[in-house]
């Protein structure tokens, strides 16, 4: 065609040029097939999980009339205080109370633990006890806010003077925040109950990906990117900030947050402080799940638990890696920081560091009568294990 002057050379170009673009378009599309059919298949399983999402959000709806109602108090108004406004020395603090708690499962509803009532003051430490199965967990997951199926009142008494964030009993009707009426997504996560008081420490703790530090400072200070004041001298002891005052400064409800020195000390505290020497500092950064064993992070999460150091502690067999030494050291050291605990766990050694024990059998579904028994410990010990 160019040879009999029906196009001009600059076309040819042209066309090549076109064609080799198309070319790679289409290409584009055979080498990356892989990929593309990868990203259809993720968005398809994304997609799915979404409507699994929405489908349990307005099942949940449905139900609301037929779940655990969890709910916060001002401990001051259920005490009779002193004259001058003040806590009476000798009056127990009522940190929880349990209500007439039935919990199911979510799917068959099979019940688990049924019209349970207690009462927990401060230093009130319960061990929950009872067959593989029967609900343990799950009963510590409904204090956790974590599990609603079921009926019943759970309600945590906070103090307001340490917590901002609680409305004065003037701002609410009854003096009383229920979270039974946040359903729709506004249900605060577990972390937030630390700033209440109250701590969940599971099994196999999490560990964040950072240094040594942030996993020390998870979940308290997690999103303080401040940083350490180190010159800053604690004001009584080594560890100042275990004496329970809030920051006042910053007007939170966290303690202050812990300095070097403190961190260094609650490493020794918990029998940890030879993983300095062997990962370097404390700003070194692994793969902590990898490399501390599970007792090691069981540790770990107990120093966390003595920075924070909530009114409040459910821990859930989280010494259950532990040698039985270790295990009485810990329990001693949340003892002596104030801490009331209520503990899972299978061992008999625990027994020794609790005062009250809930012994959970499993429910017959043909028995309408309760299923559990409370029942205080005799304070002699069983084991001694001061010596070790
Ligand atoms: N998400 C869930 N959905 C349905 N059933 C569940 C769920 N979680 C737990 N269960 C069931 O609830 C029952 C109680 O479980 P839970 O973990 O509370 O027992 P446990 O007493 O702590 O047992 P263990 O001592 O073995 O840890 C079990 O039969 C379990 O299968």
């Amino acid at each position: 065609m160019y040879f009999s002057g029906k196009i001009e050379f600059g076309v040819i170009n042209q066309s090549v040029s076109a064609f080799n673009h198309i070319l790679g378009d289409f290409s584009l599309i055979v080498y990356q097939f892989q990929s593309i059919s990868a990203f259809s298949a993720i968005i398809d399983r994304l997609g799915e999980f979404d409507d699994v999402l929405d489908s349990s959000i307005s099942k949940h709806l449905s139900e609301l009339s037929e779940e655990i109602s969890l709910s916060y108090c001002n401990f001051r108004n259920s005490l009779v205080l002193e004259s001058n406004g003040s806590v009476p020395v000798d009056n127990c603090q009522k940190l929880l109370s349990i209500e007439n708690l039935t919990l199911q499962t979510p799917t068959s509803k099979a019940t688990l633990i049924r019209d349970l009532s207690l009462v927990i003051n401060e230093k009130d430490h319960l061990l929950v006890t009872g067959p593989s199965g029967s609900g343990k967990t799950s009963l510590l997951r409904a204090l956790a806010g974590l599990w609603n199926v079921g009926r019943g009142k759970i309600t945590f008494y906070v103090d307001d003077a340490d917590d901002p964030q609680l409305p004065t009993s003037s701002e609410l009707p009854a003096n009383e925040i229920n979270t039974s009426h946040e359903k729709a997504g506004e249900l605060e996560g577990p972390i937030n109950r630390n700033s209440r008081g109250l701590f969940f420490l599971p099994q196999r703790p999490y560990m964040v990906l950072g240094t040594l530090r942030q996993q020390l400072l998870y979940p308290t200070w997690a999103d303080d990117t401040t940083p350490m004041s180190d010159g800053a001298k604690p004001v009584a002891g080594s560890l100042s900030f275990l004496m329970g005052k809030s920051n006042s400064e910053n007007g939170g409800a966290k303690p202050n947050k812990p300095t070097t020195d403190d961190l260094i000390q609650v490493l020794e505290n918990v029998r940890l402080g030879y993983i300095l020497s062997r990962f370097g500092s404390l700003d070194s950064t692994y793969e902590w799940s990898s490399v501390l064993s599970l007792g090691e992070q069981q540790r770990l999460a107990f120093a966390r638990l003595l920075l924070s150091k909530p009114k409040l502690v459910l821990l859930d067999e989280s010494t259950s890696a532990l040698d039985e030494a270790n295990e009485a050291h810990l329990y001693r050291q949340i003892e002596a920081a104030g801490i009331t605990y209520v503990s899972v766990g299978h061992r008999r050694t625990l027994y020794e560091h609790h005062n009250m024990t809930l012994r959970i059998s499993t429910a017959d579904p043909n028995c309408n009568k309760r299923n559990w028994d409370i029942e205080s410990i005799s304070s002699k010990p069983m084991y001694d294990f001061s010596s070790q």
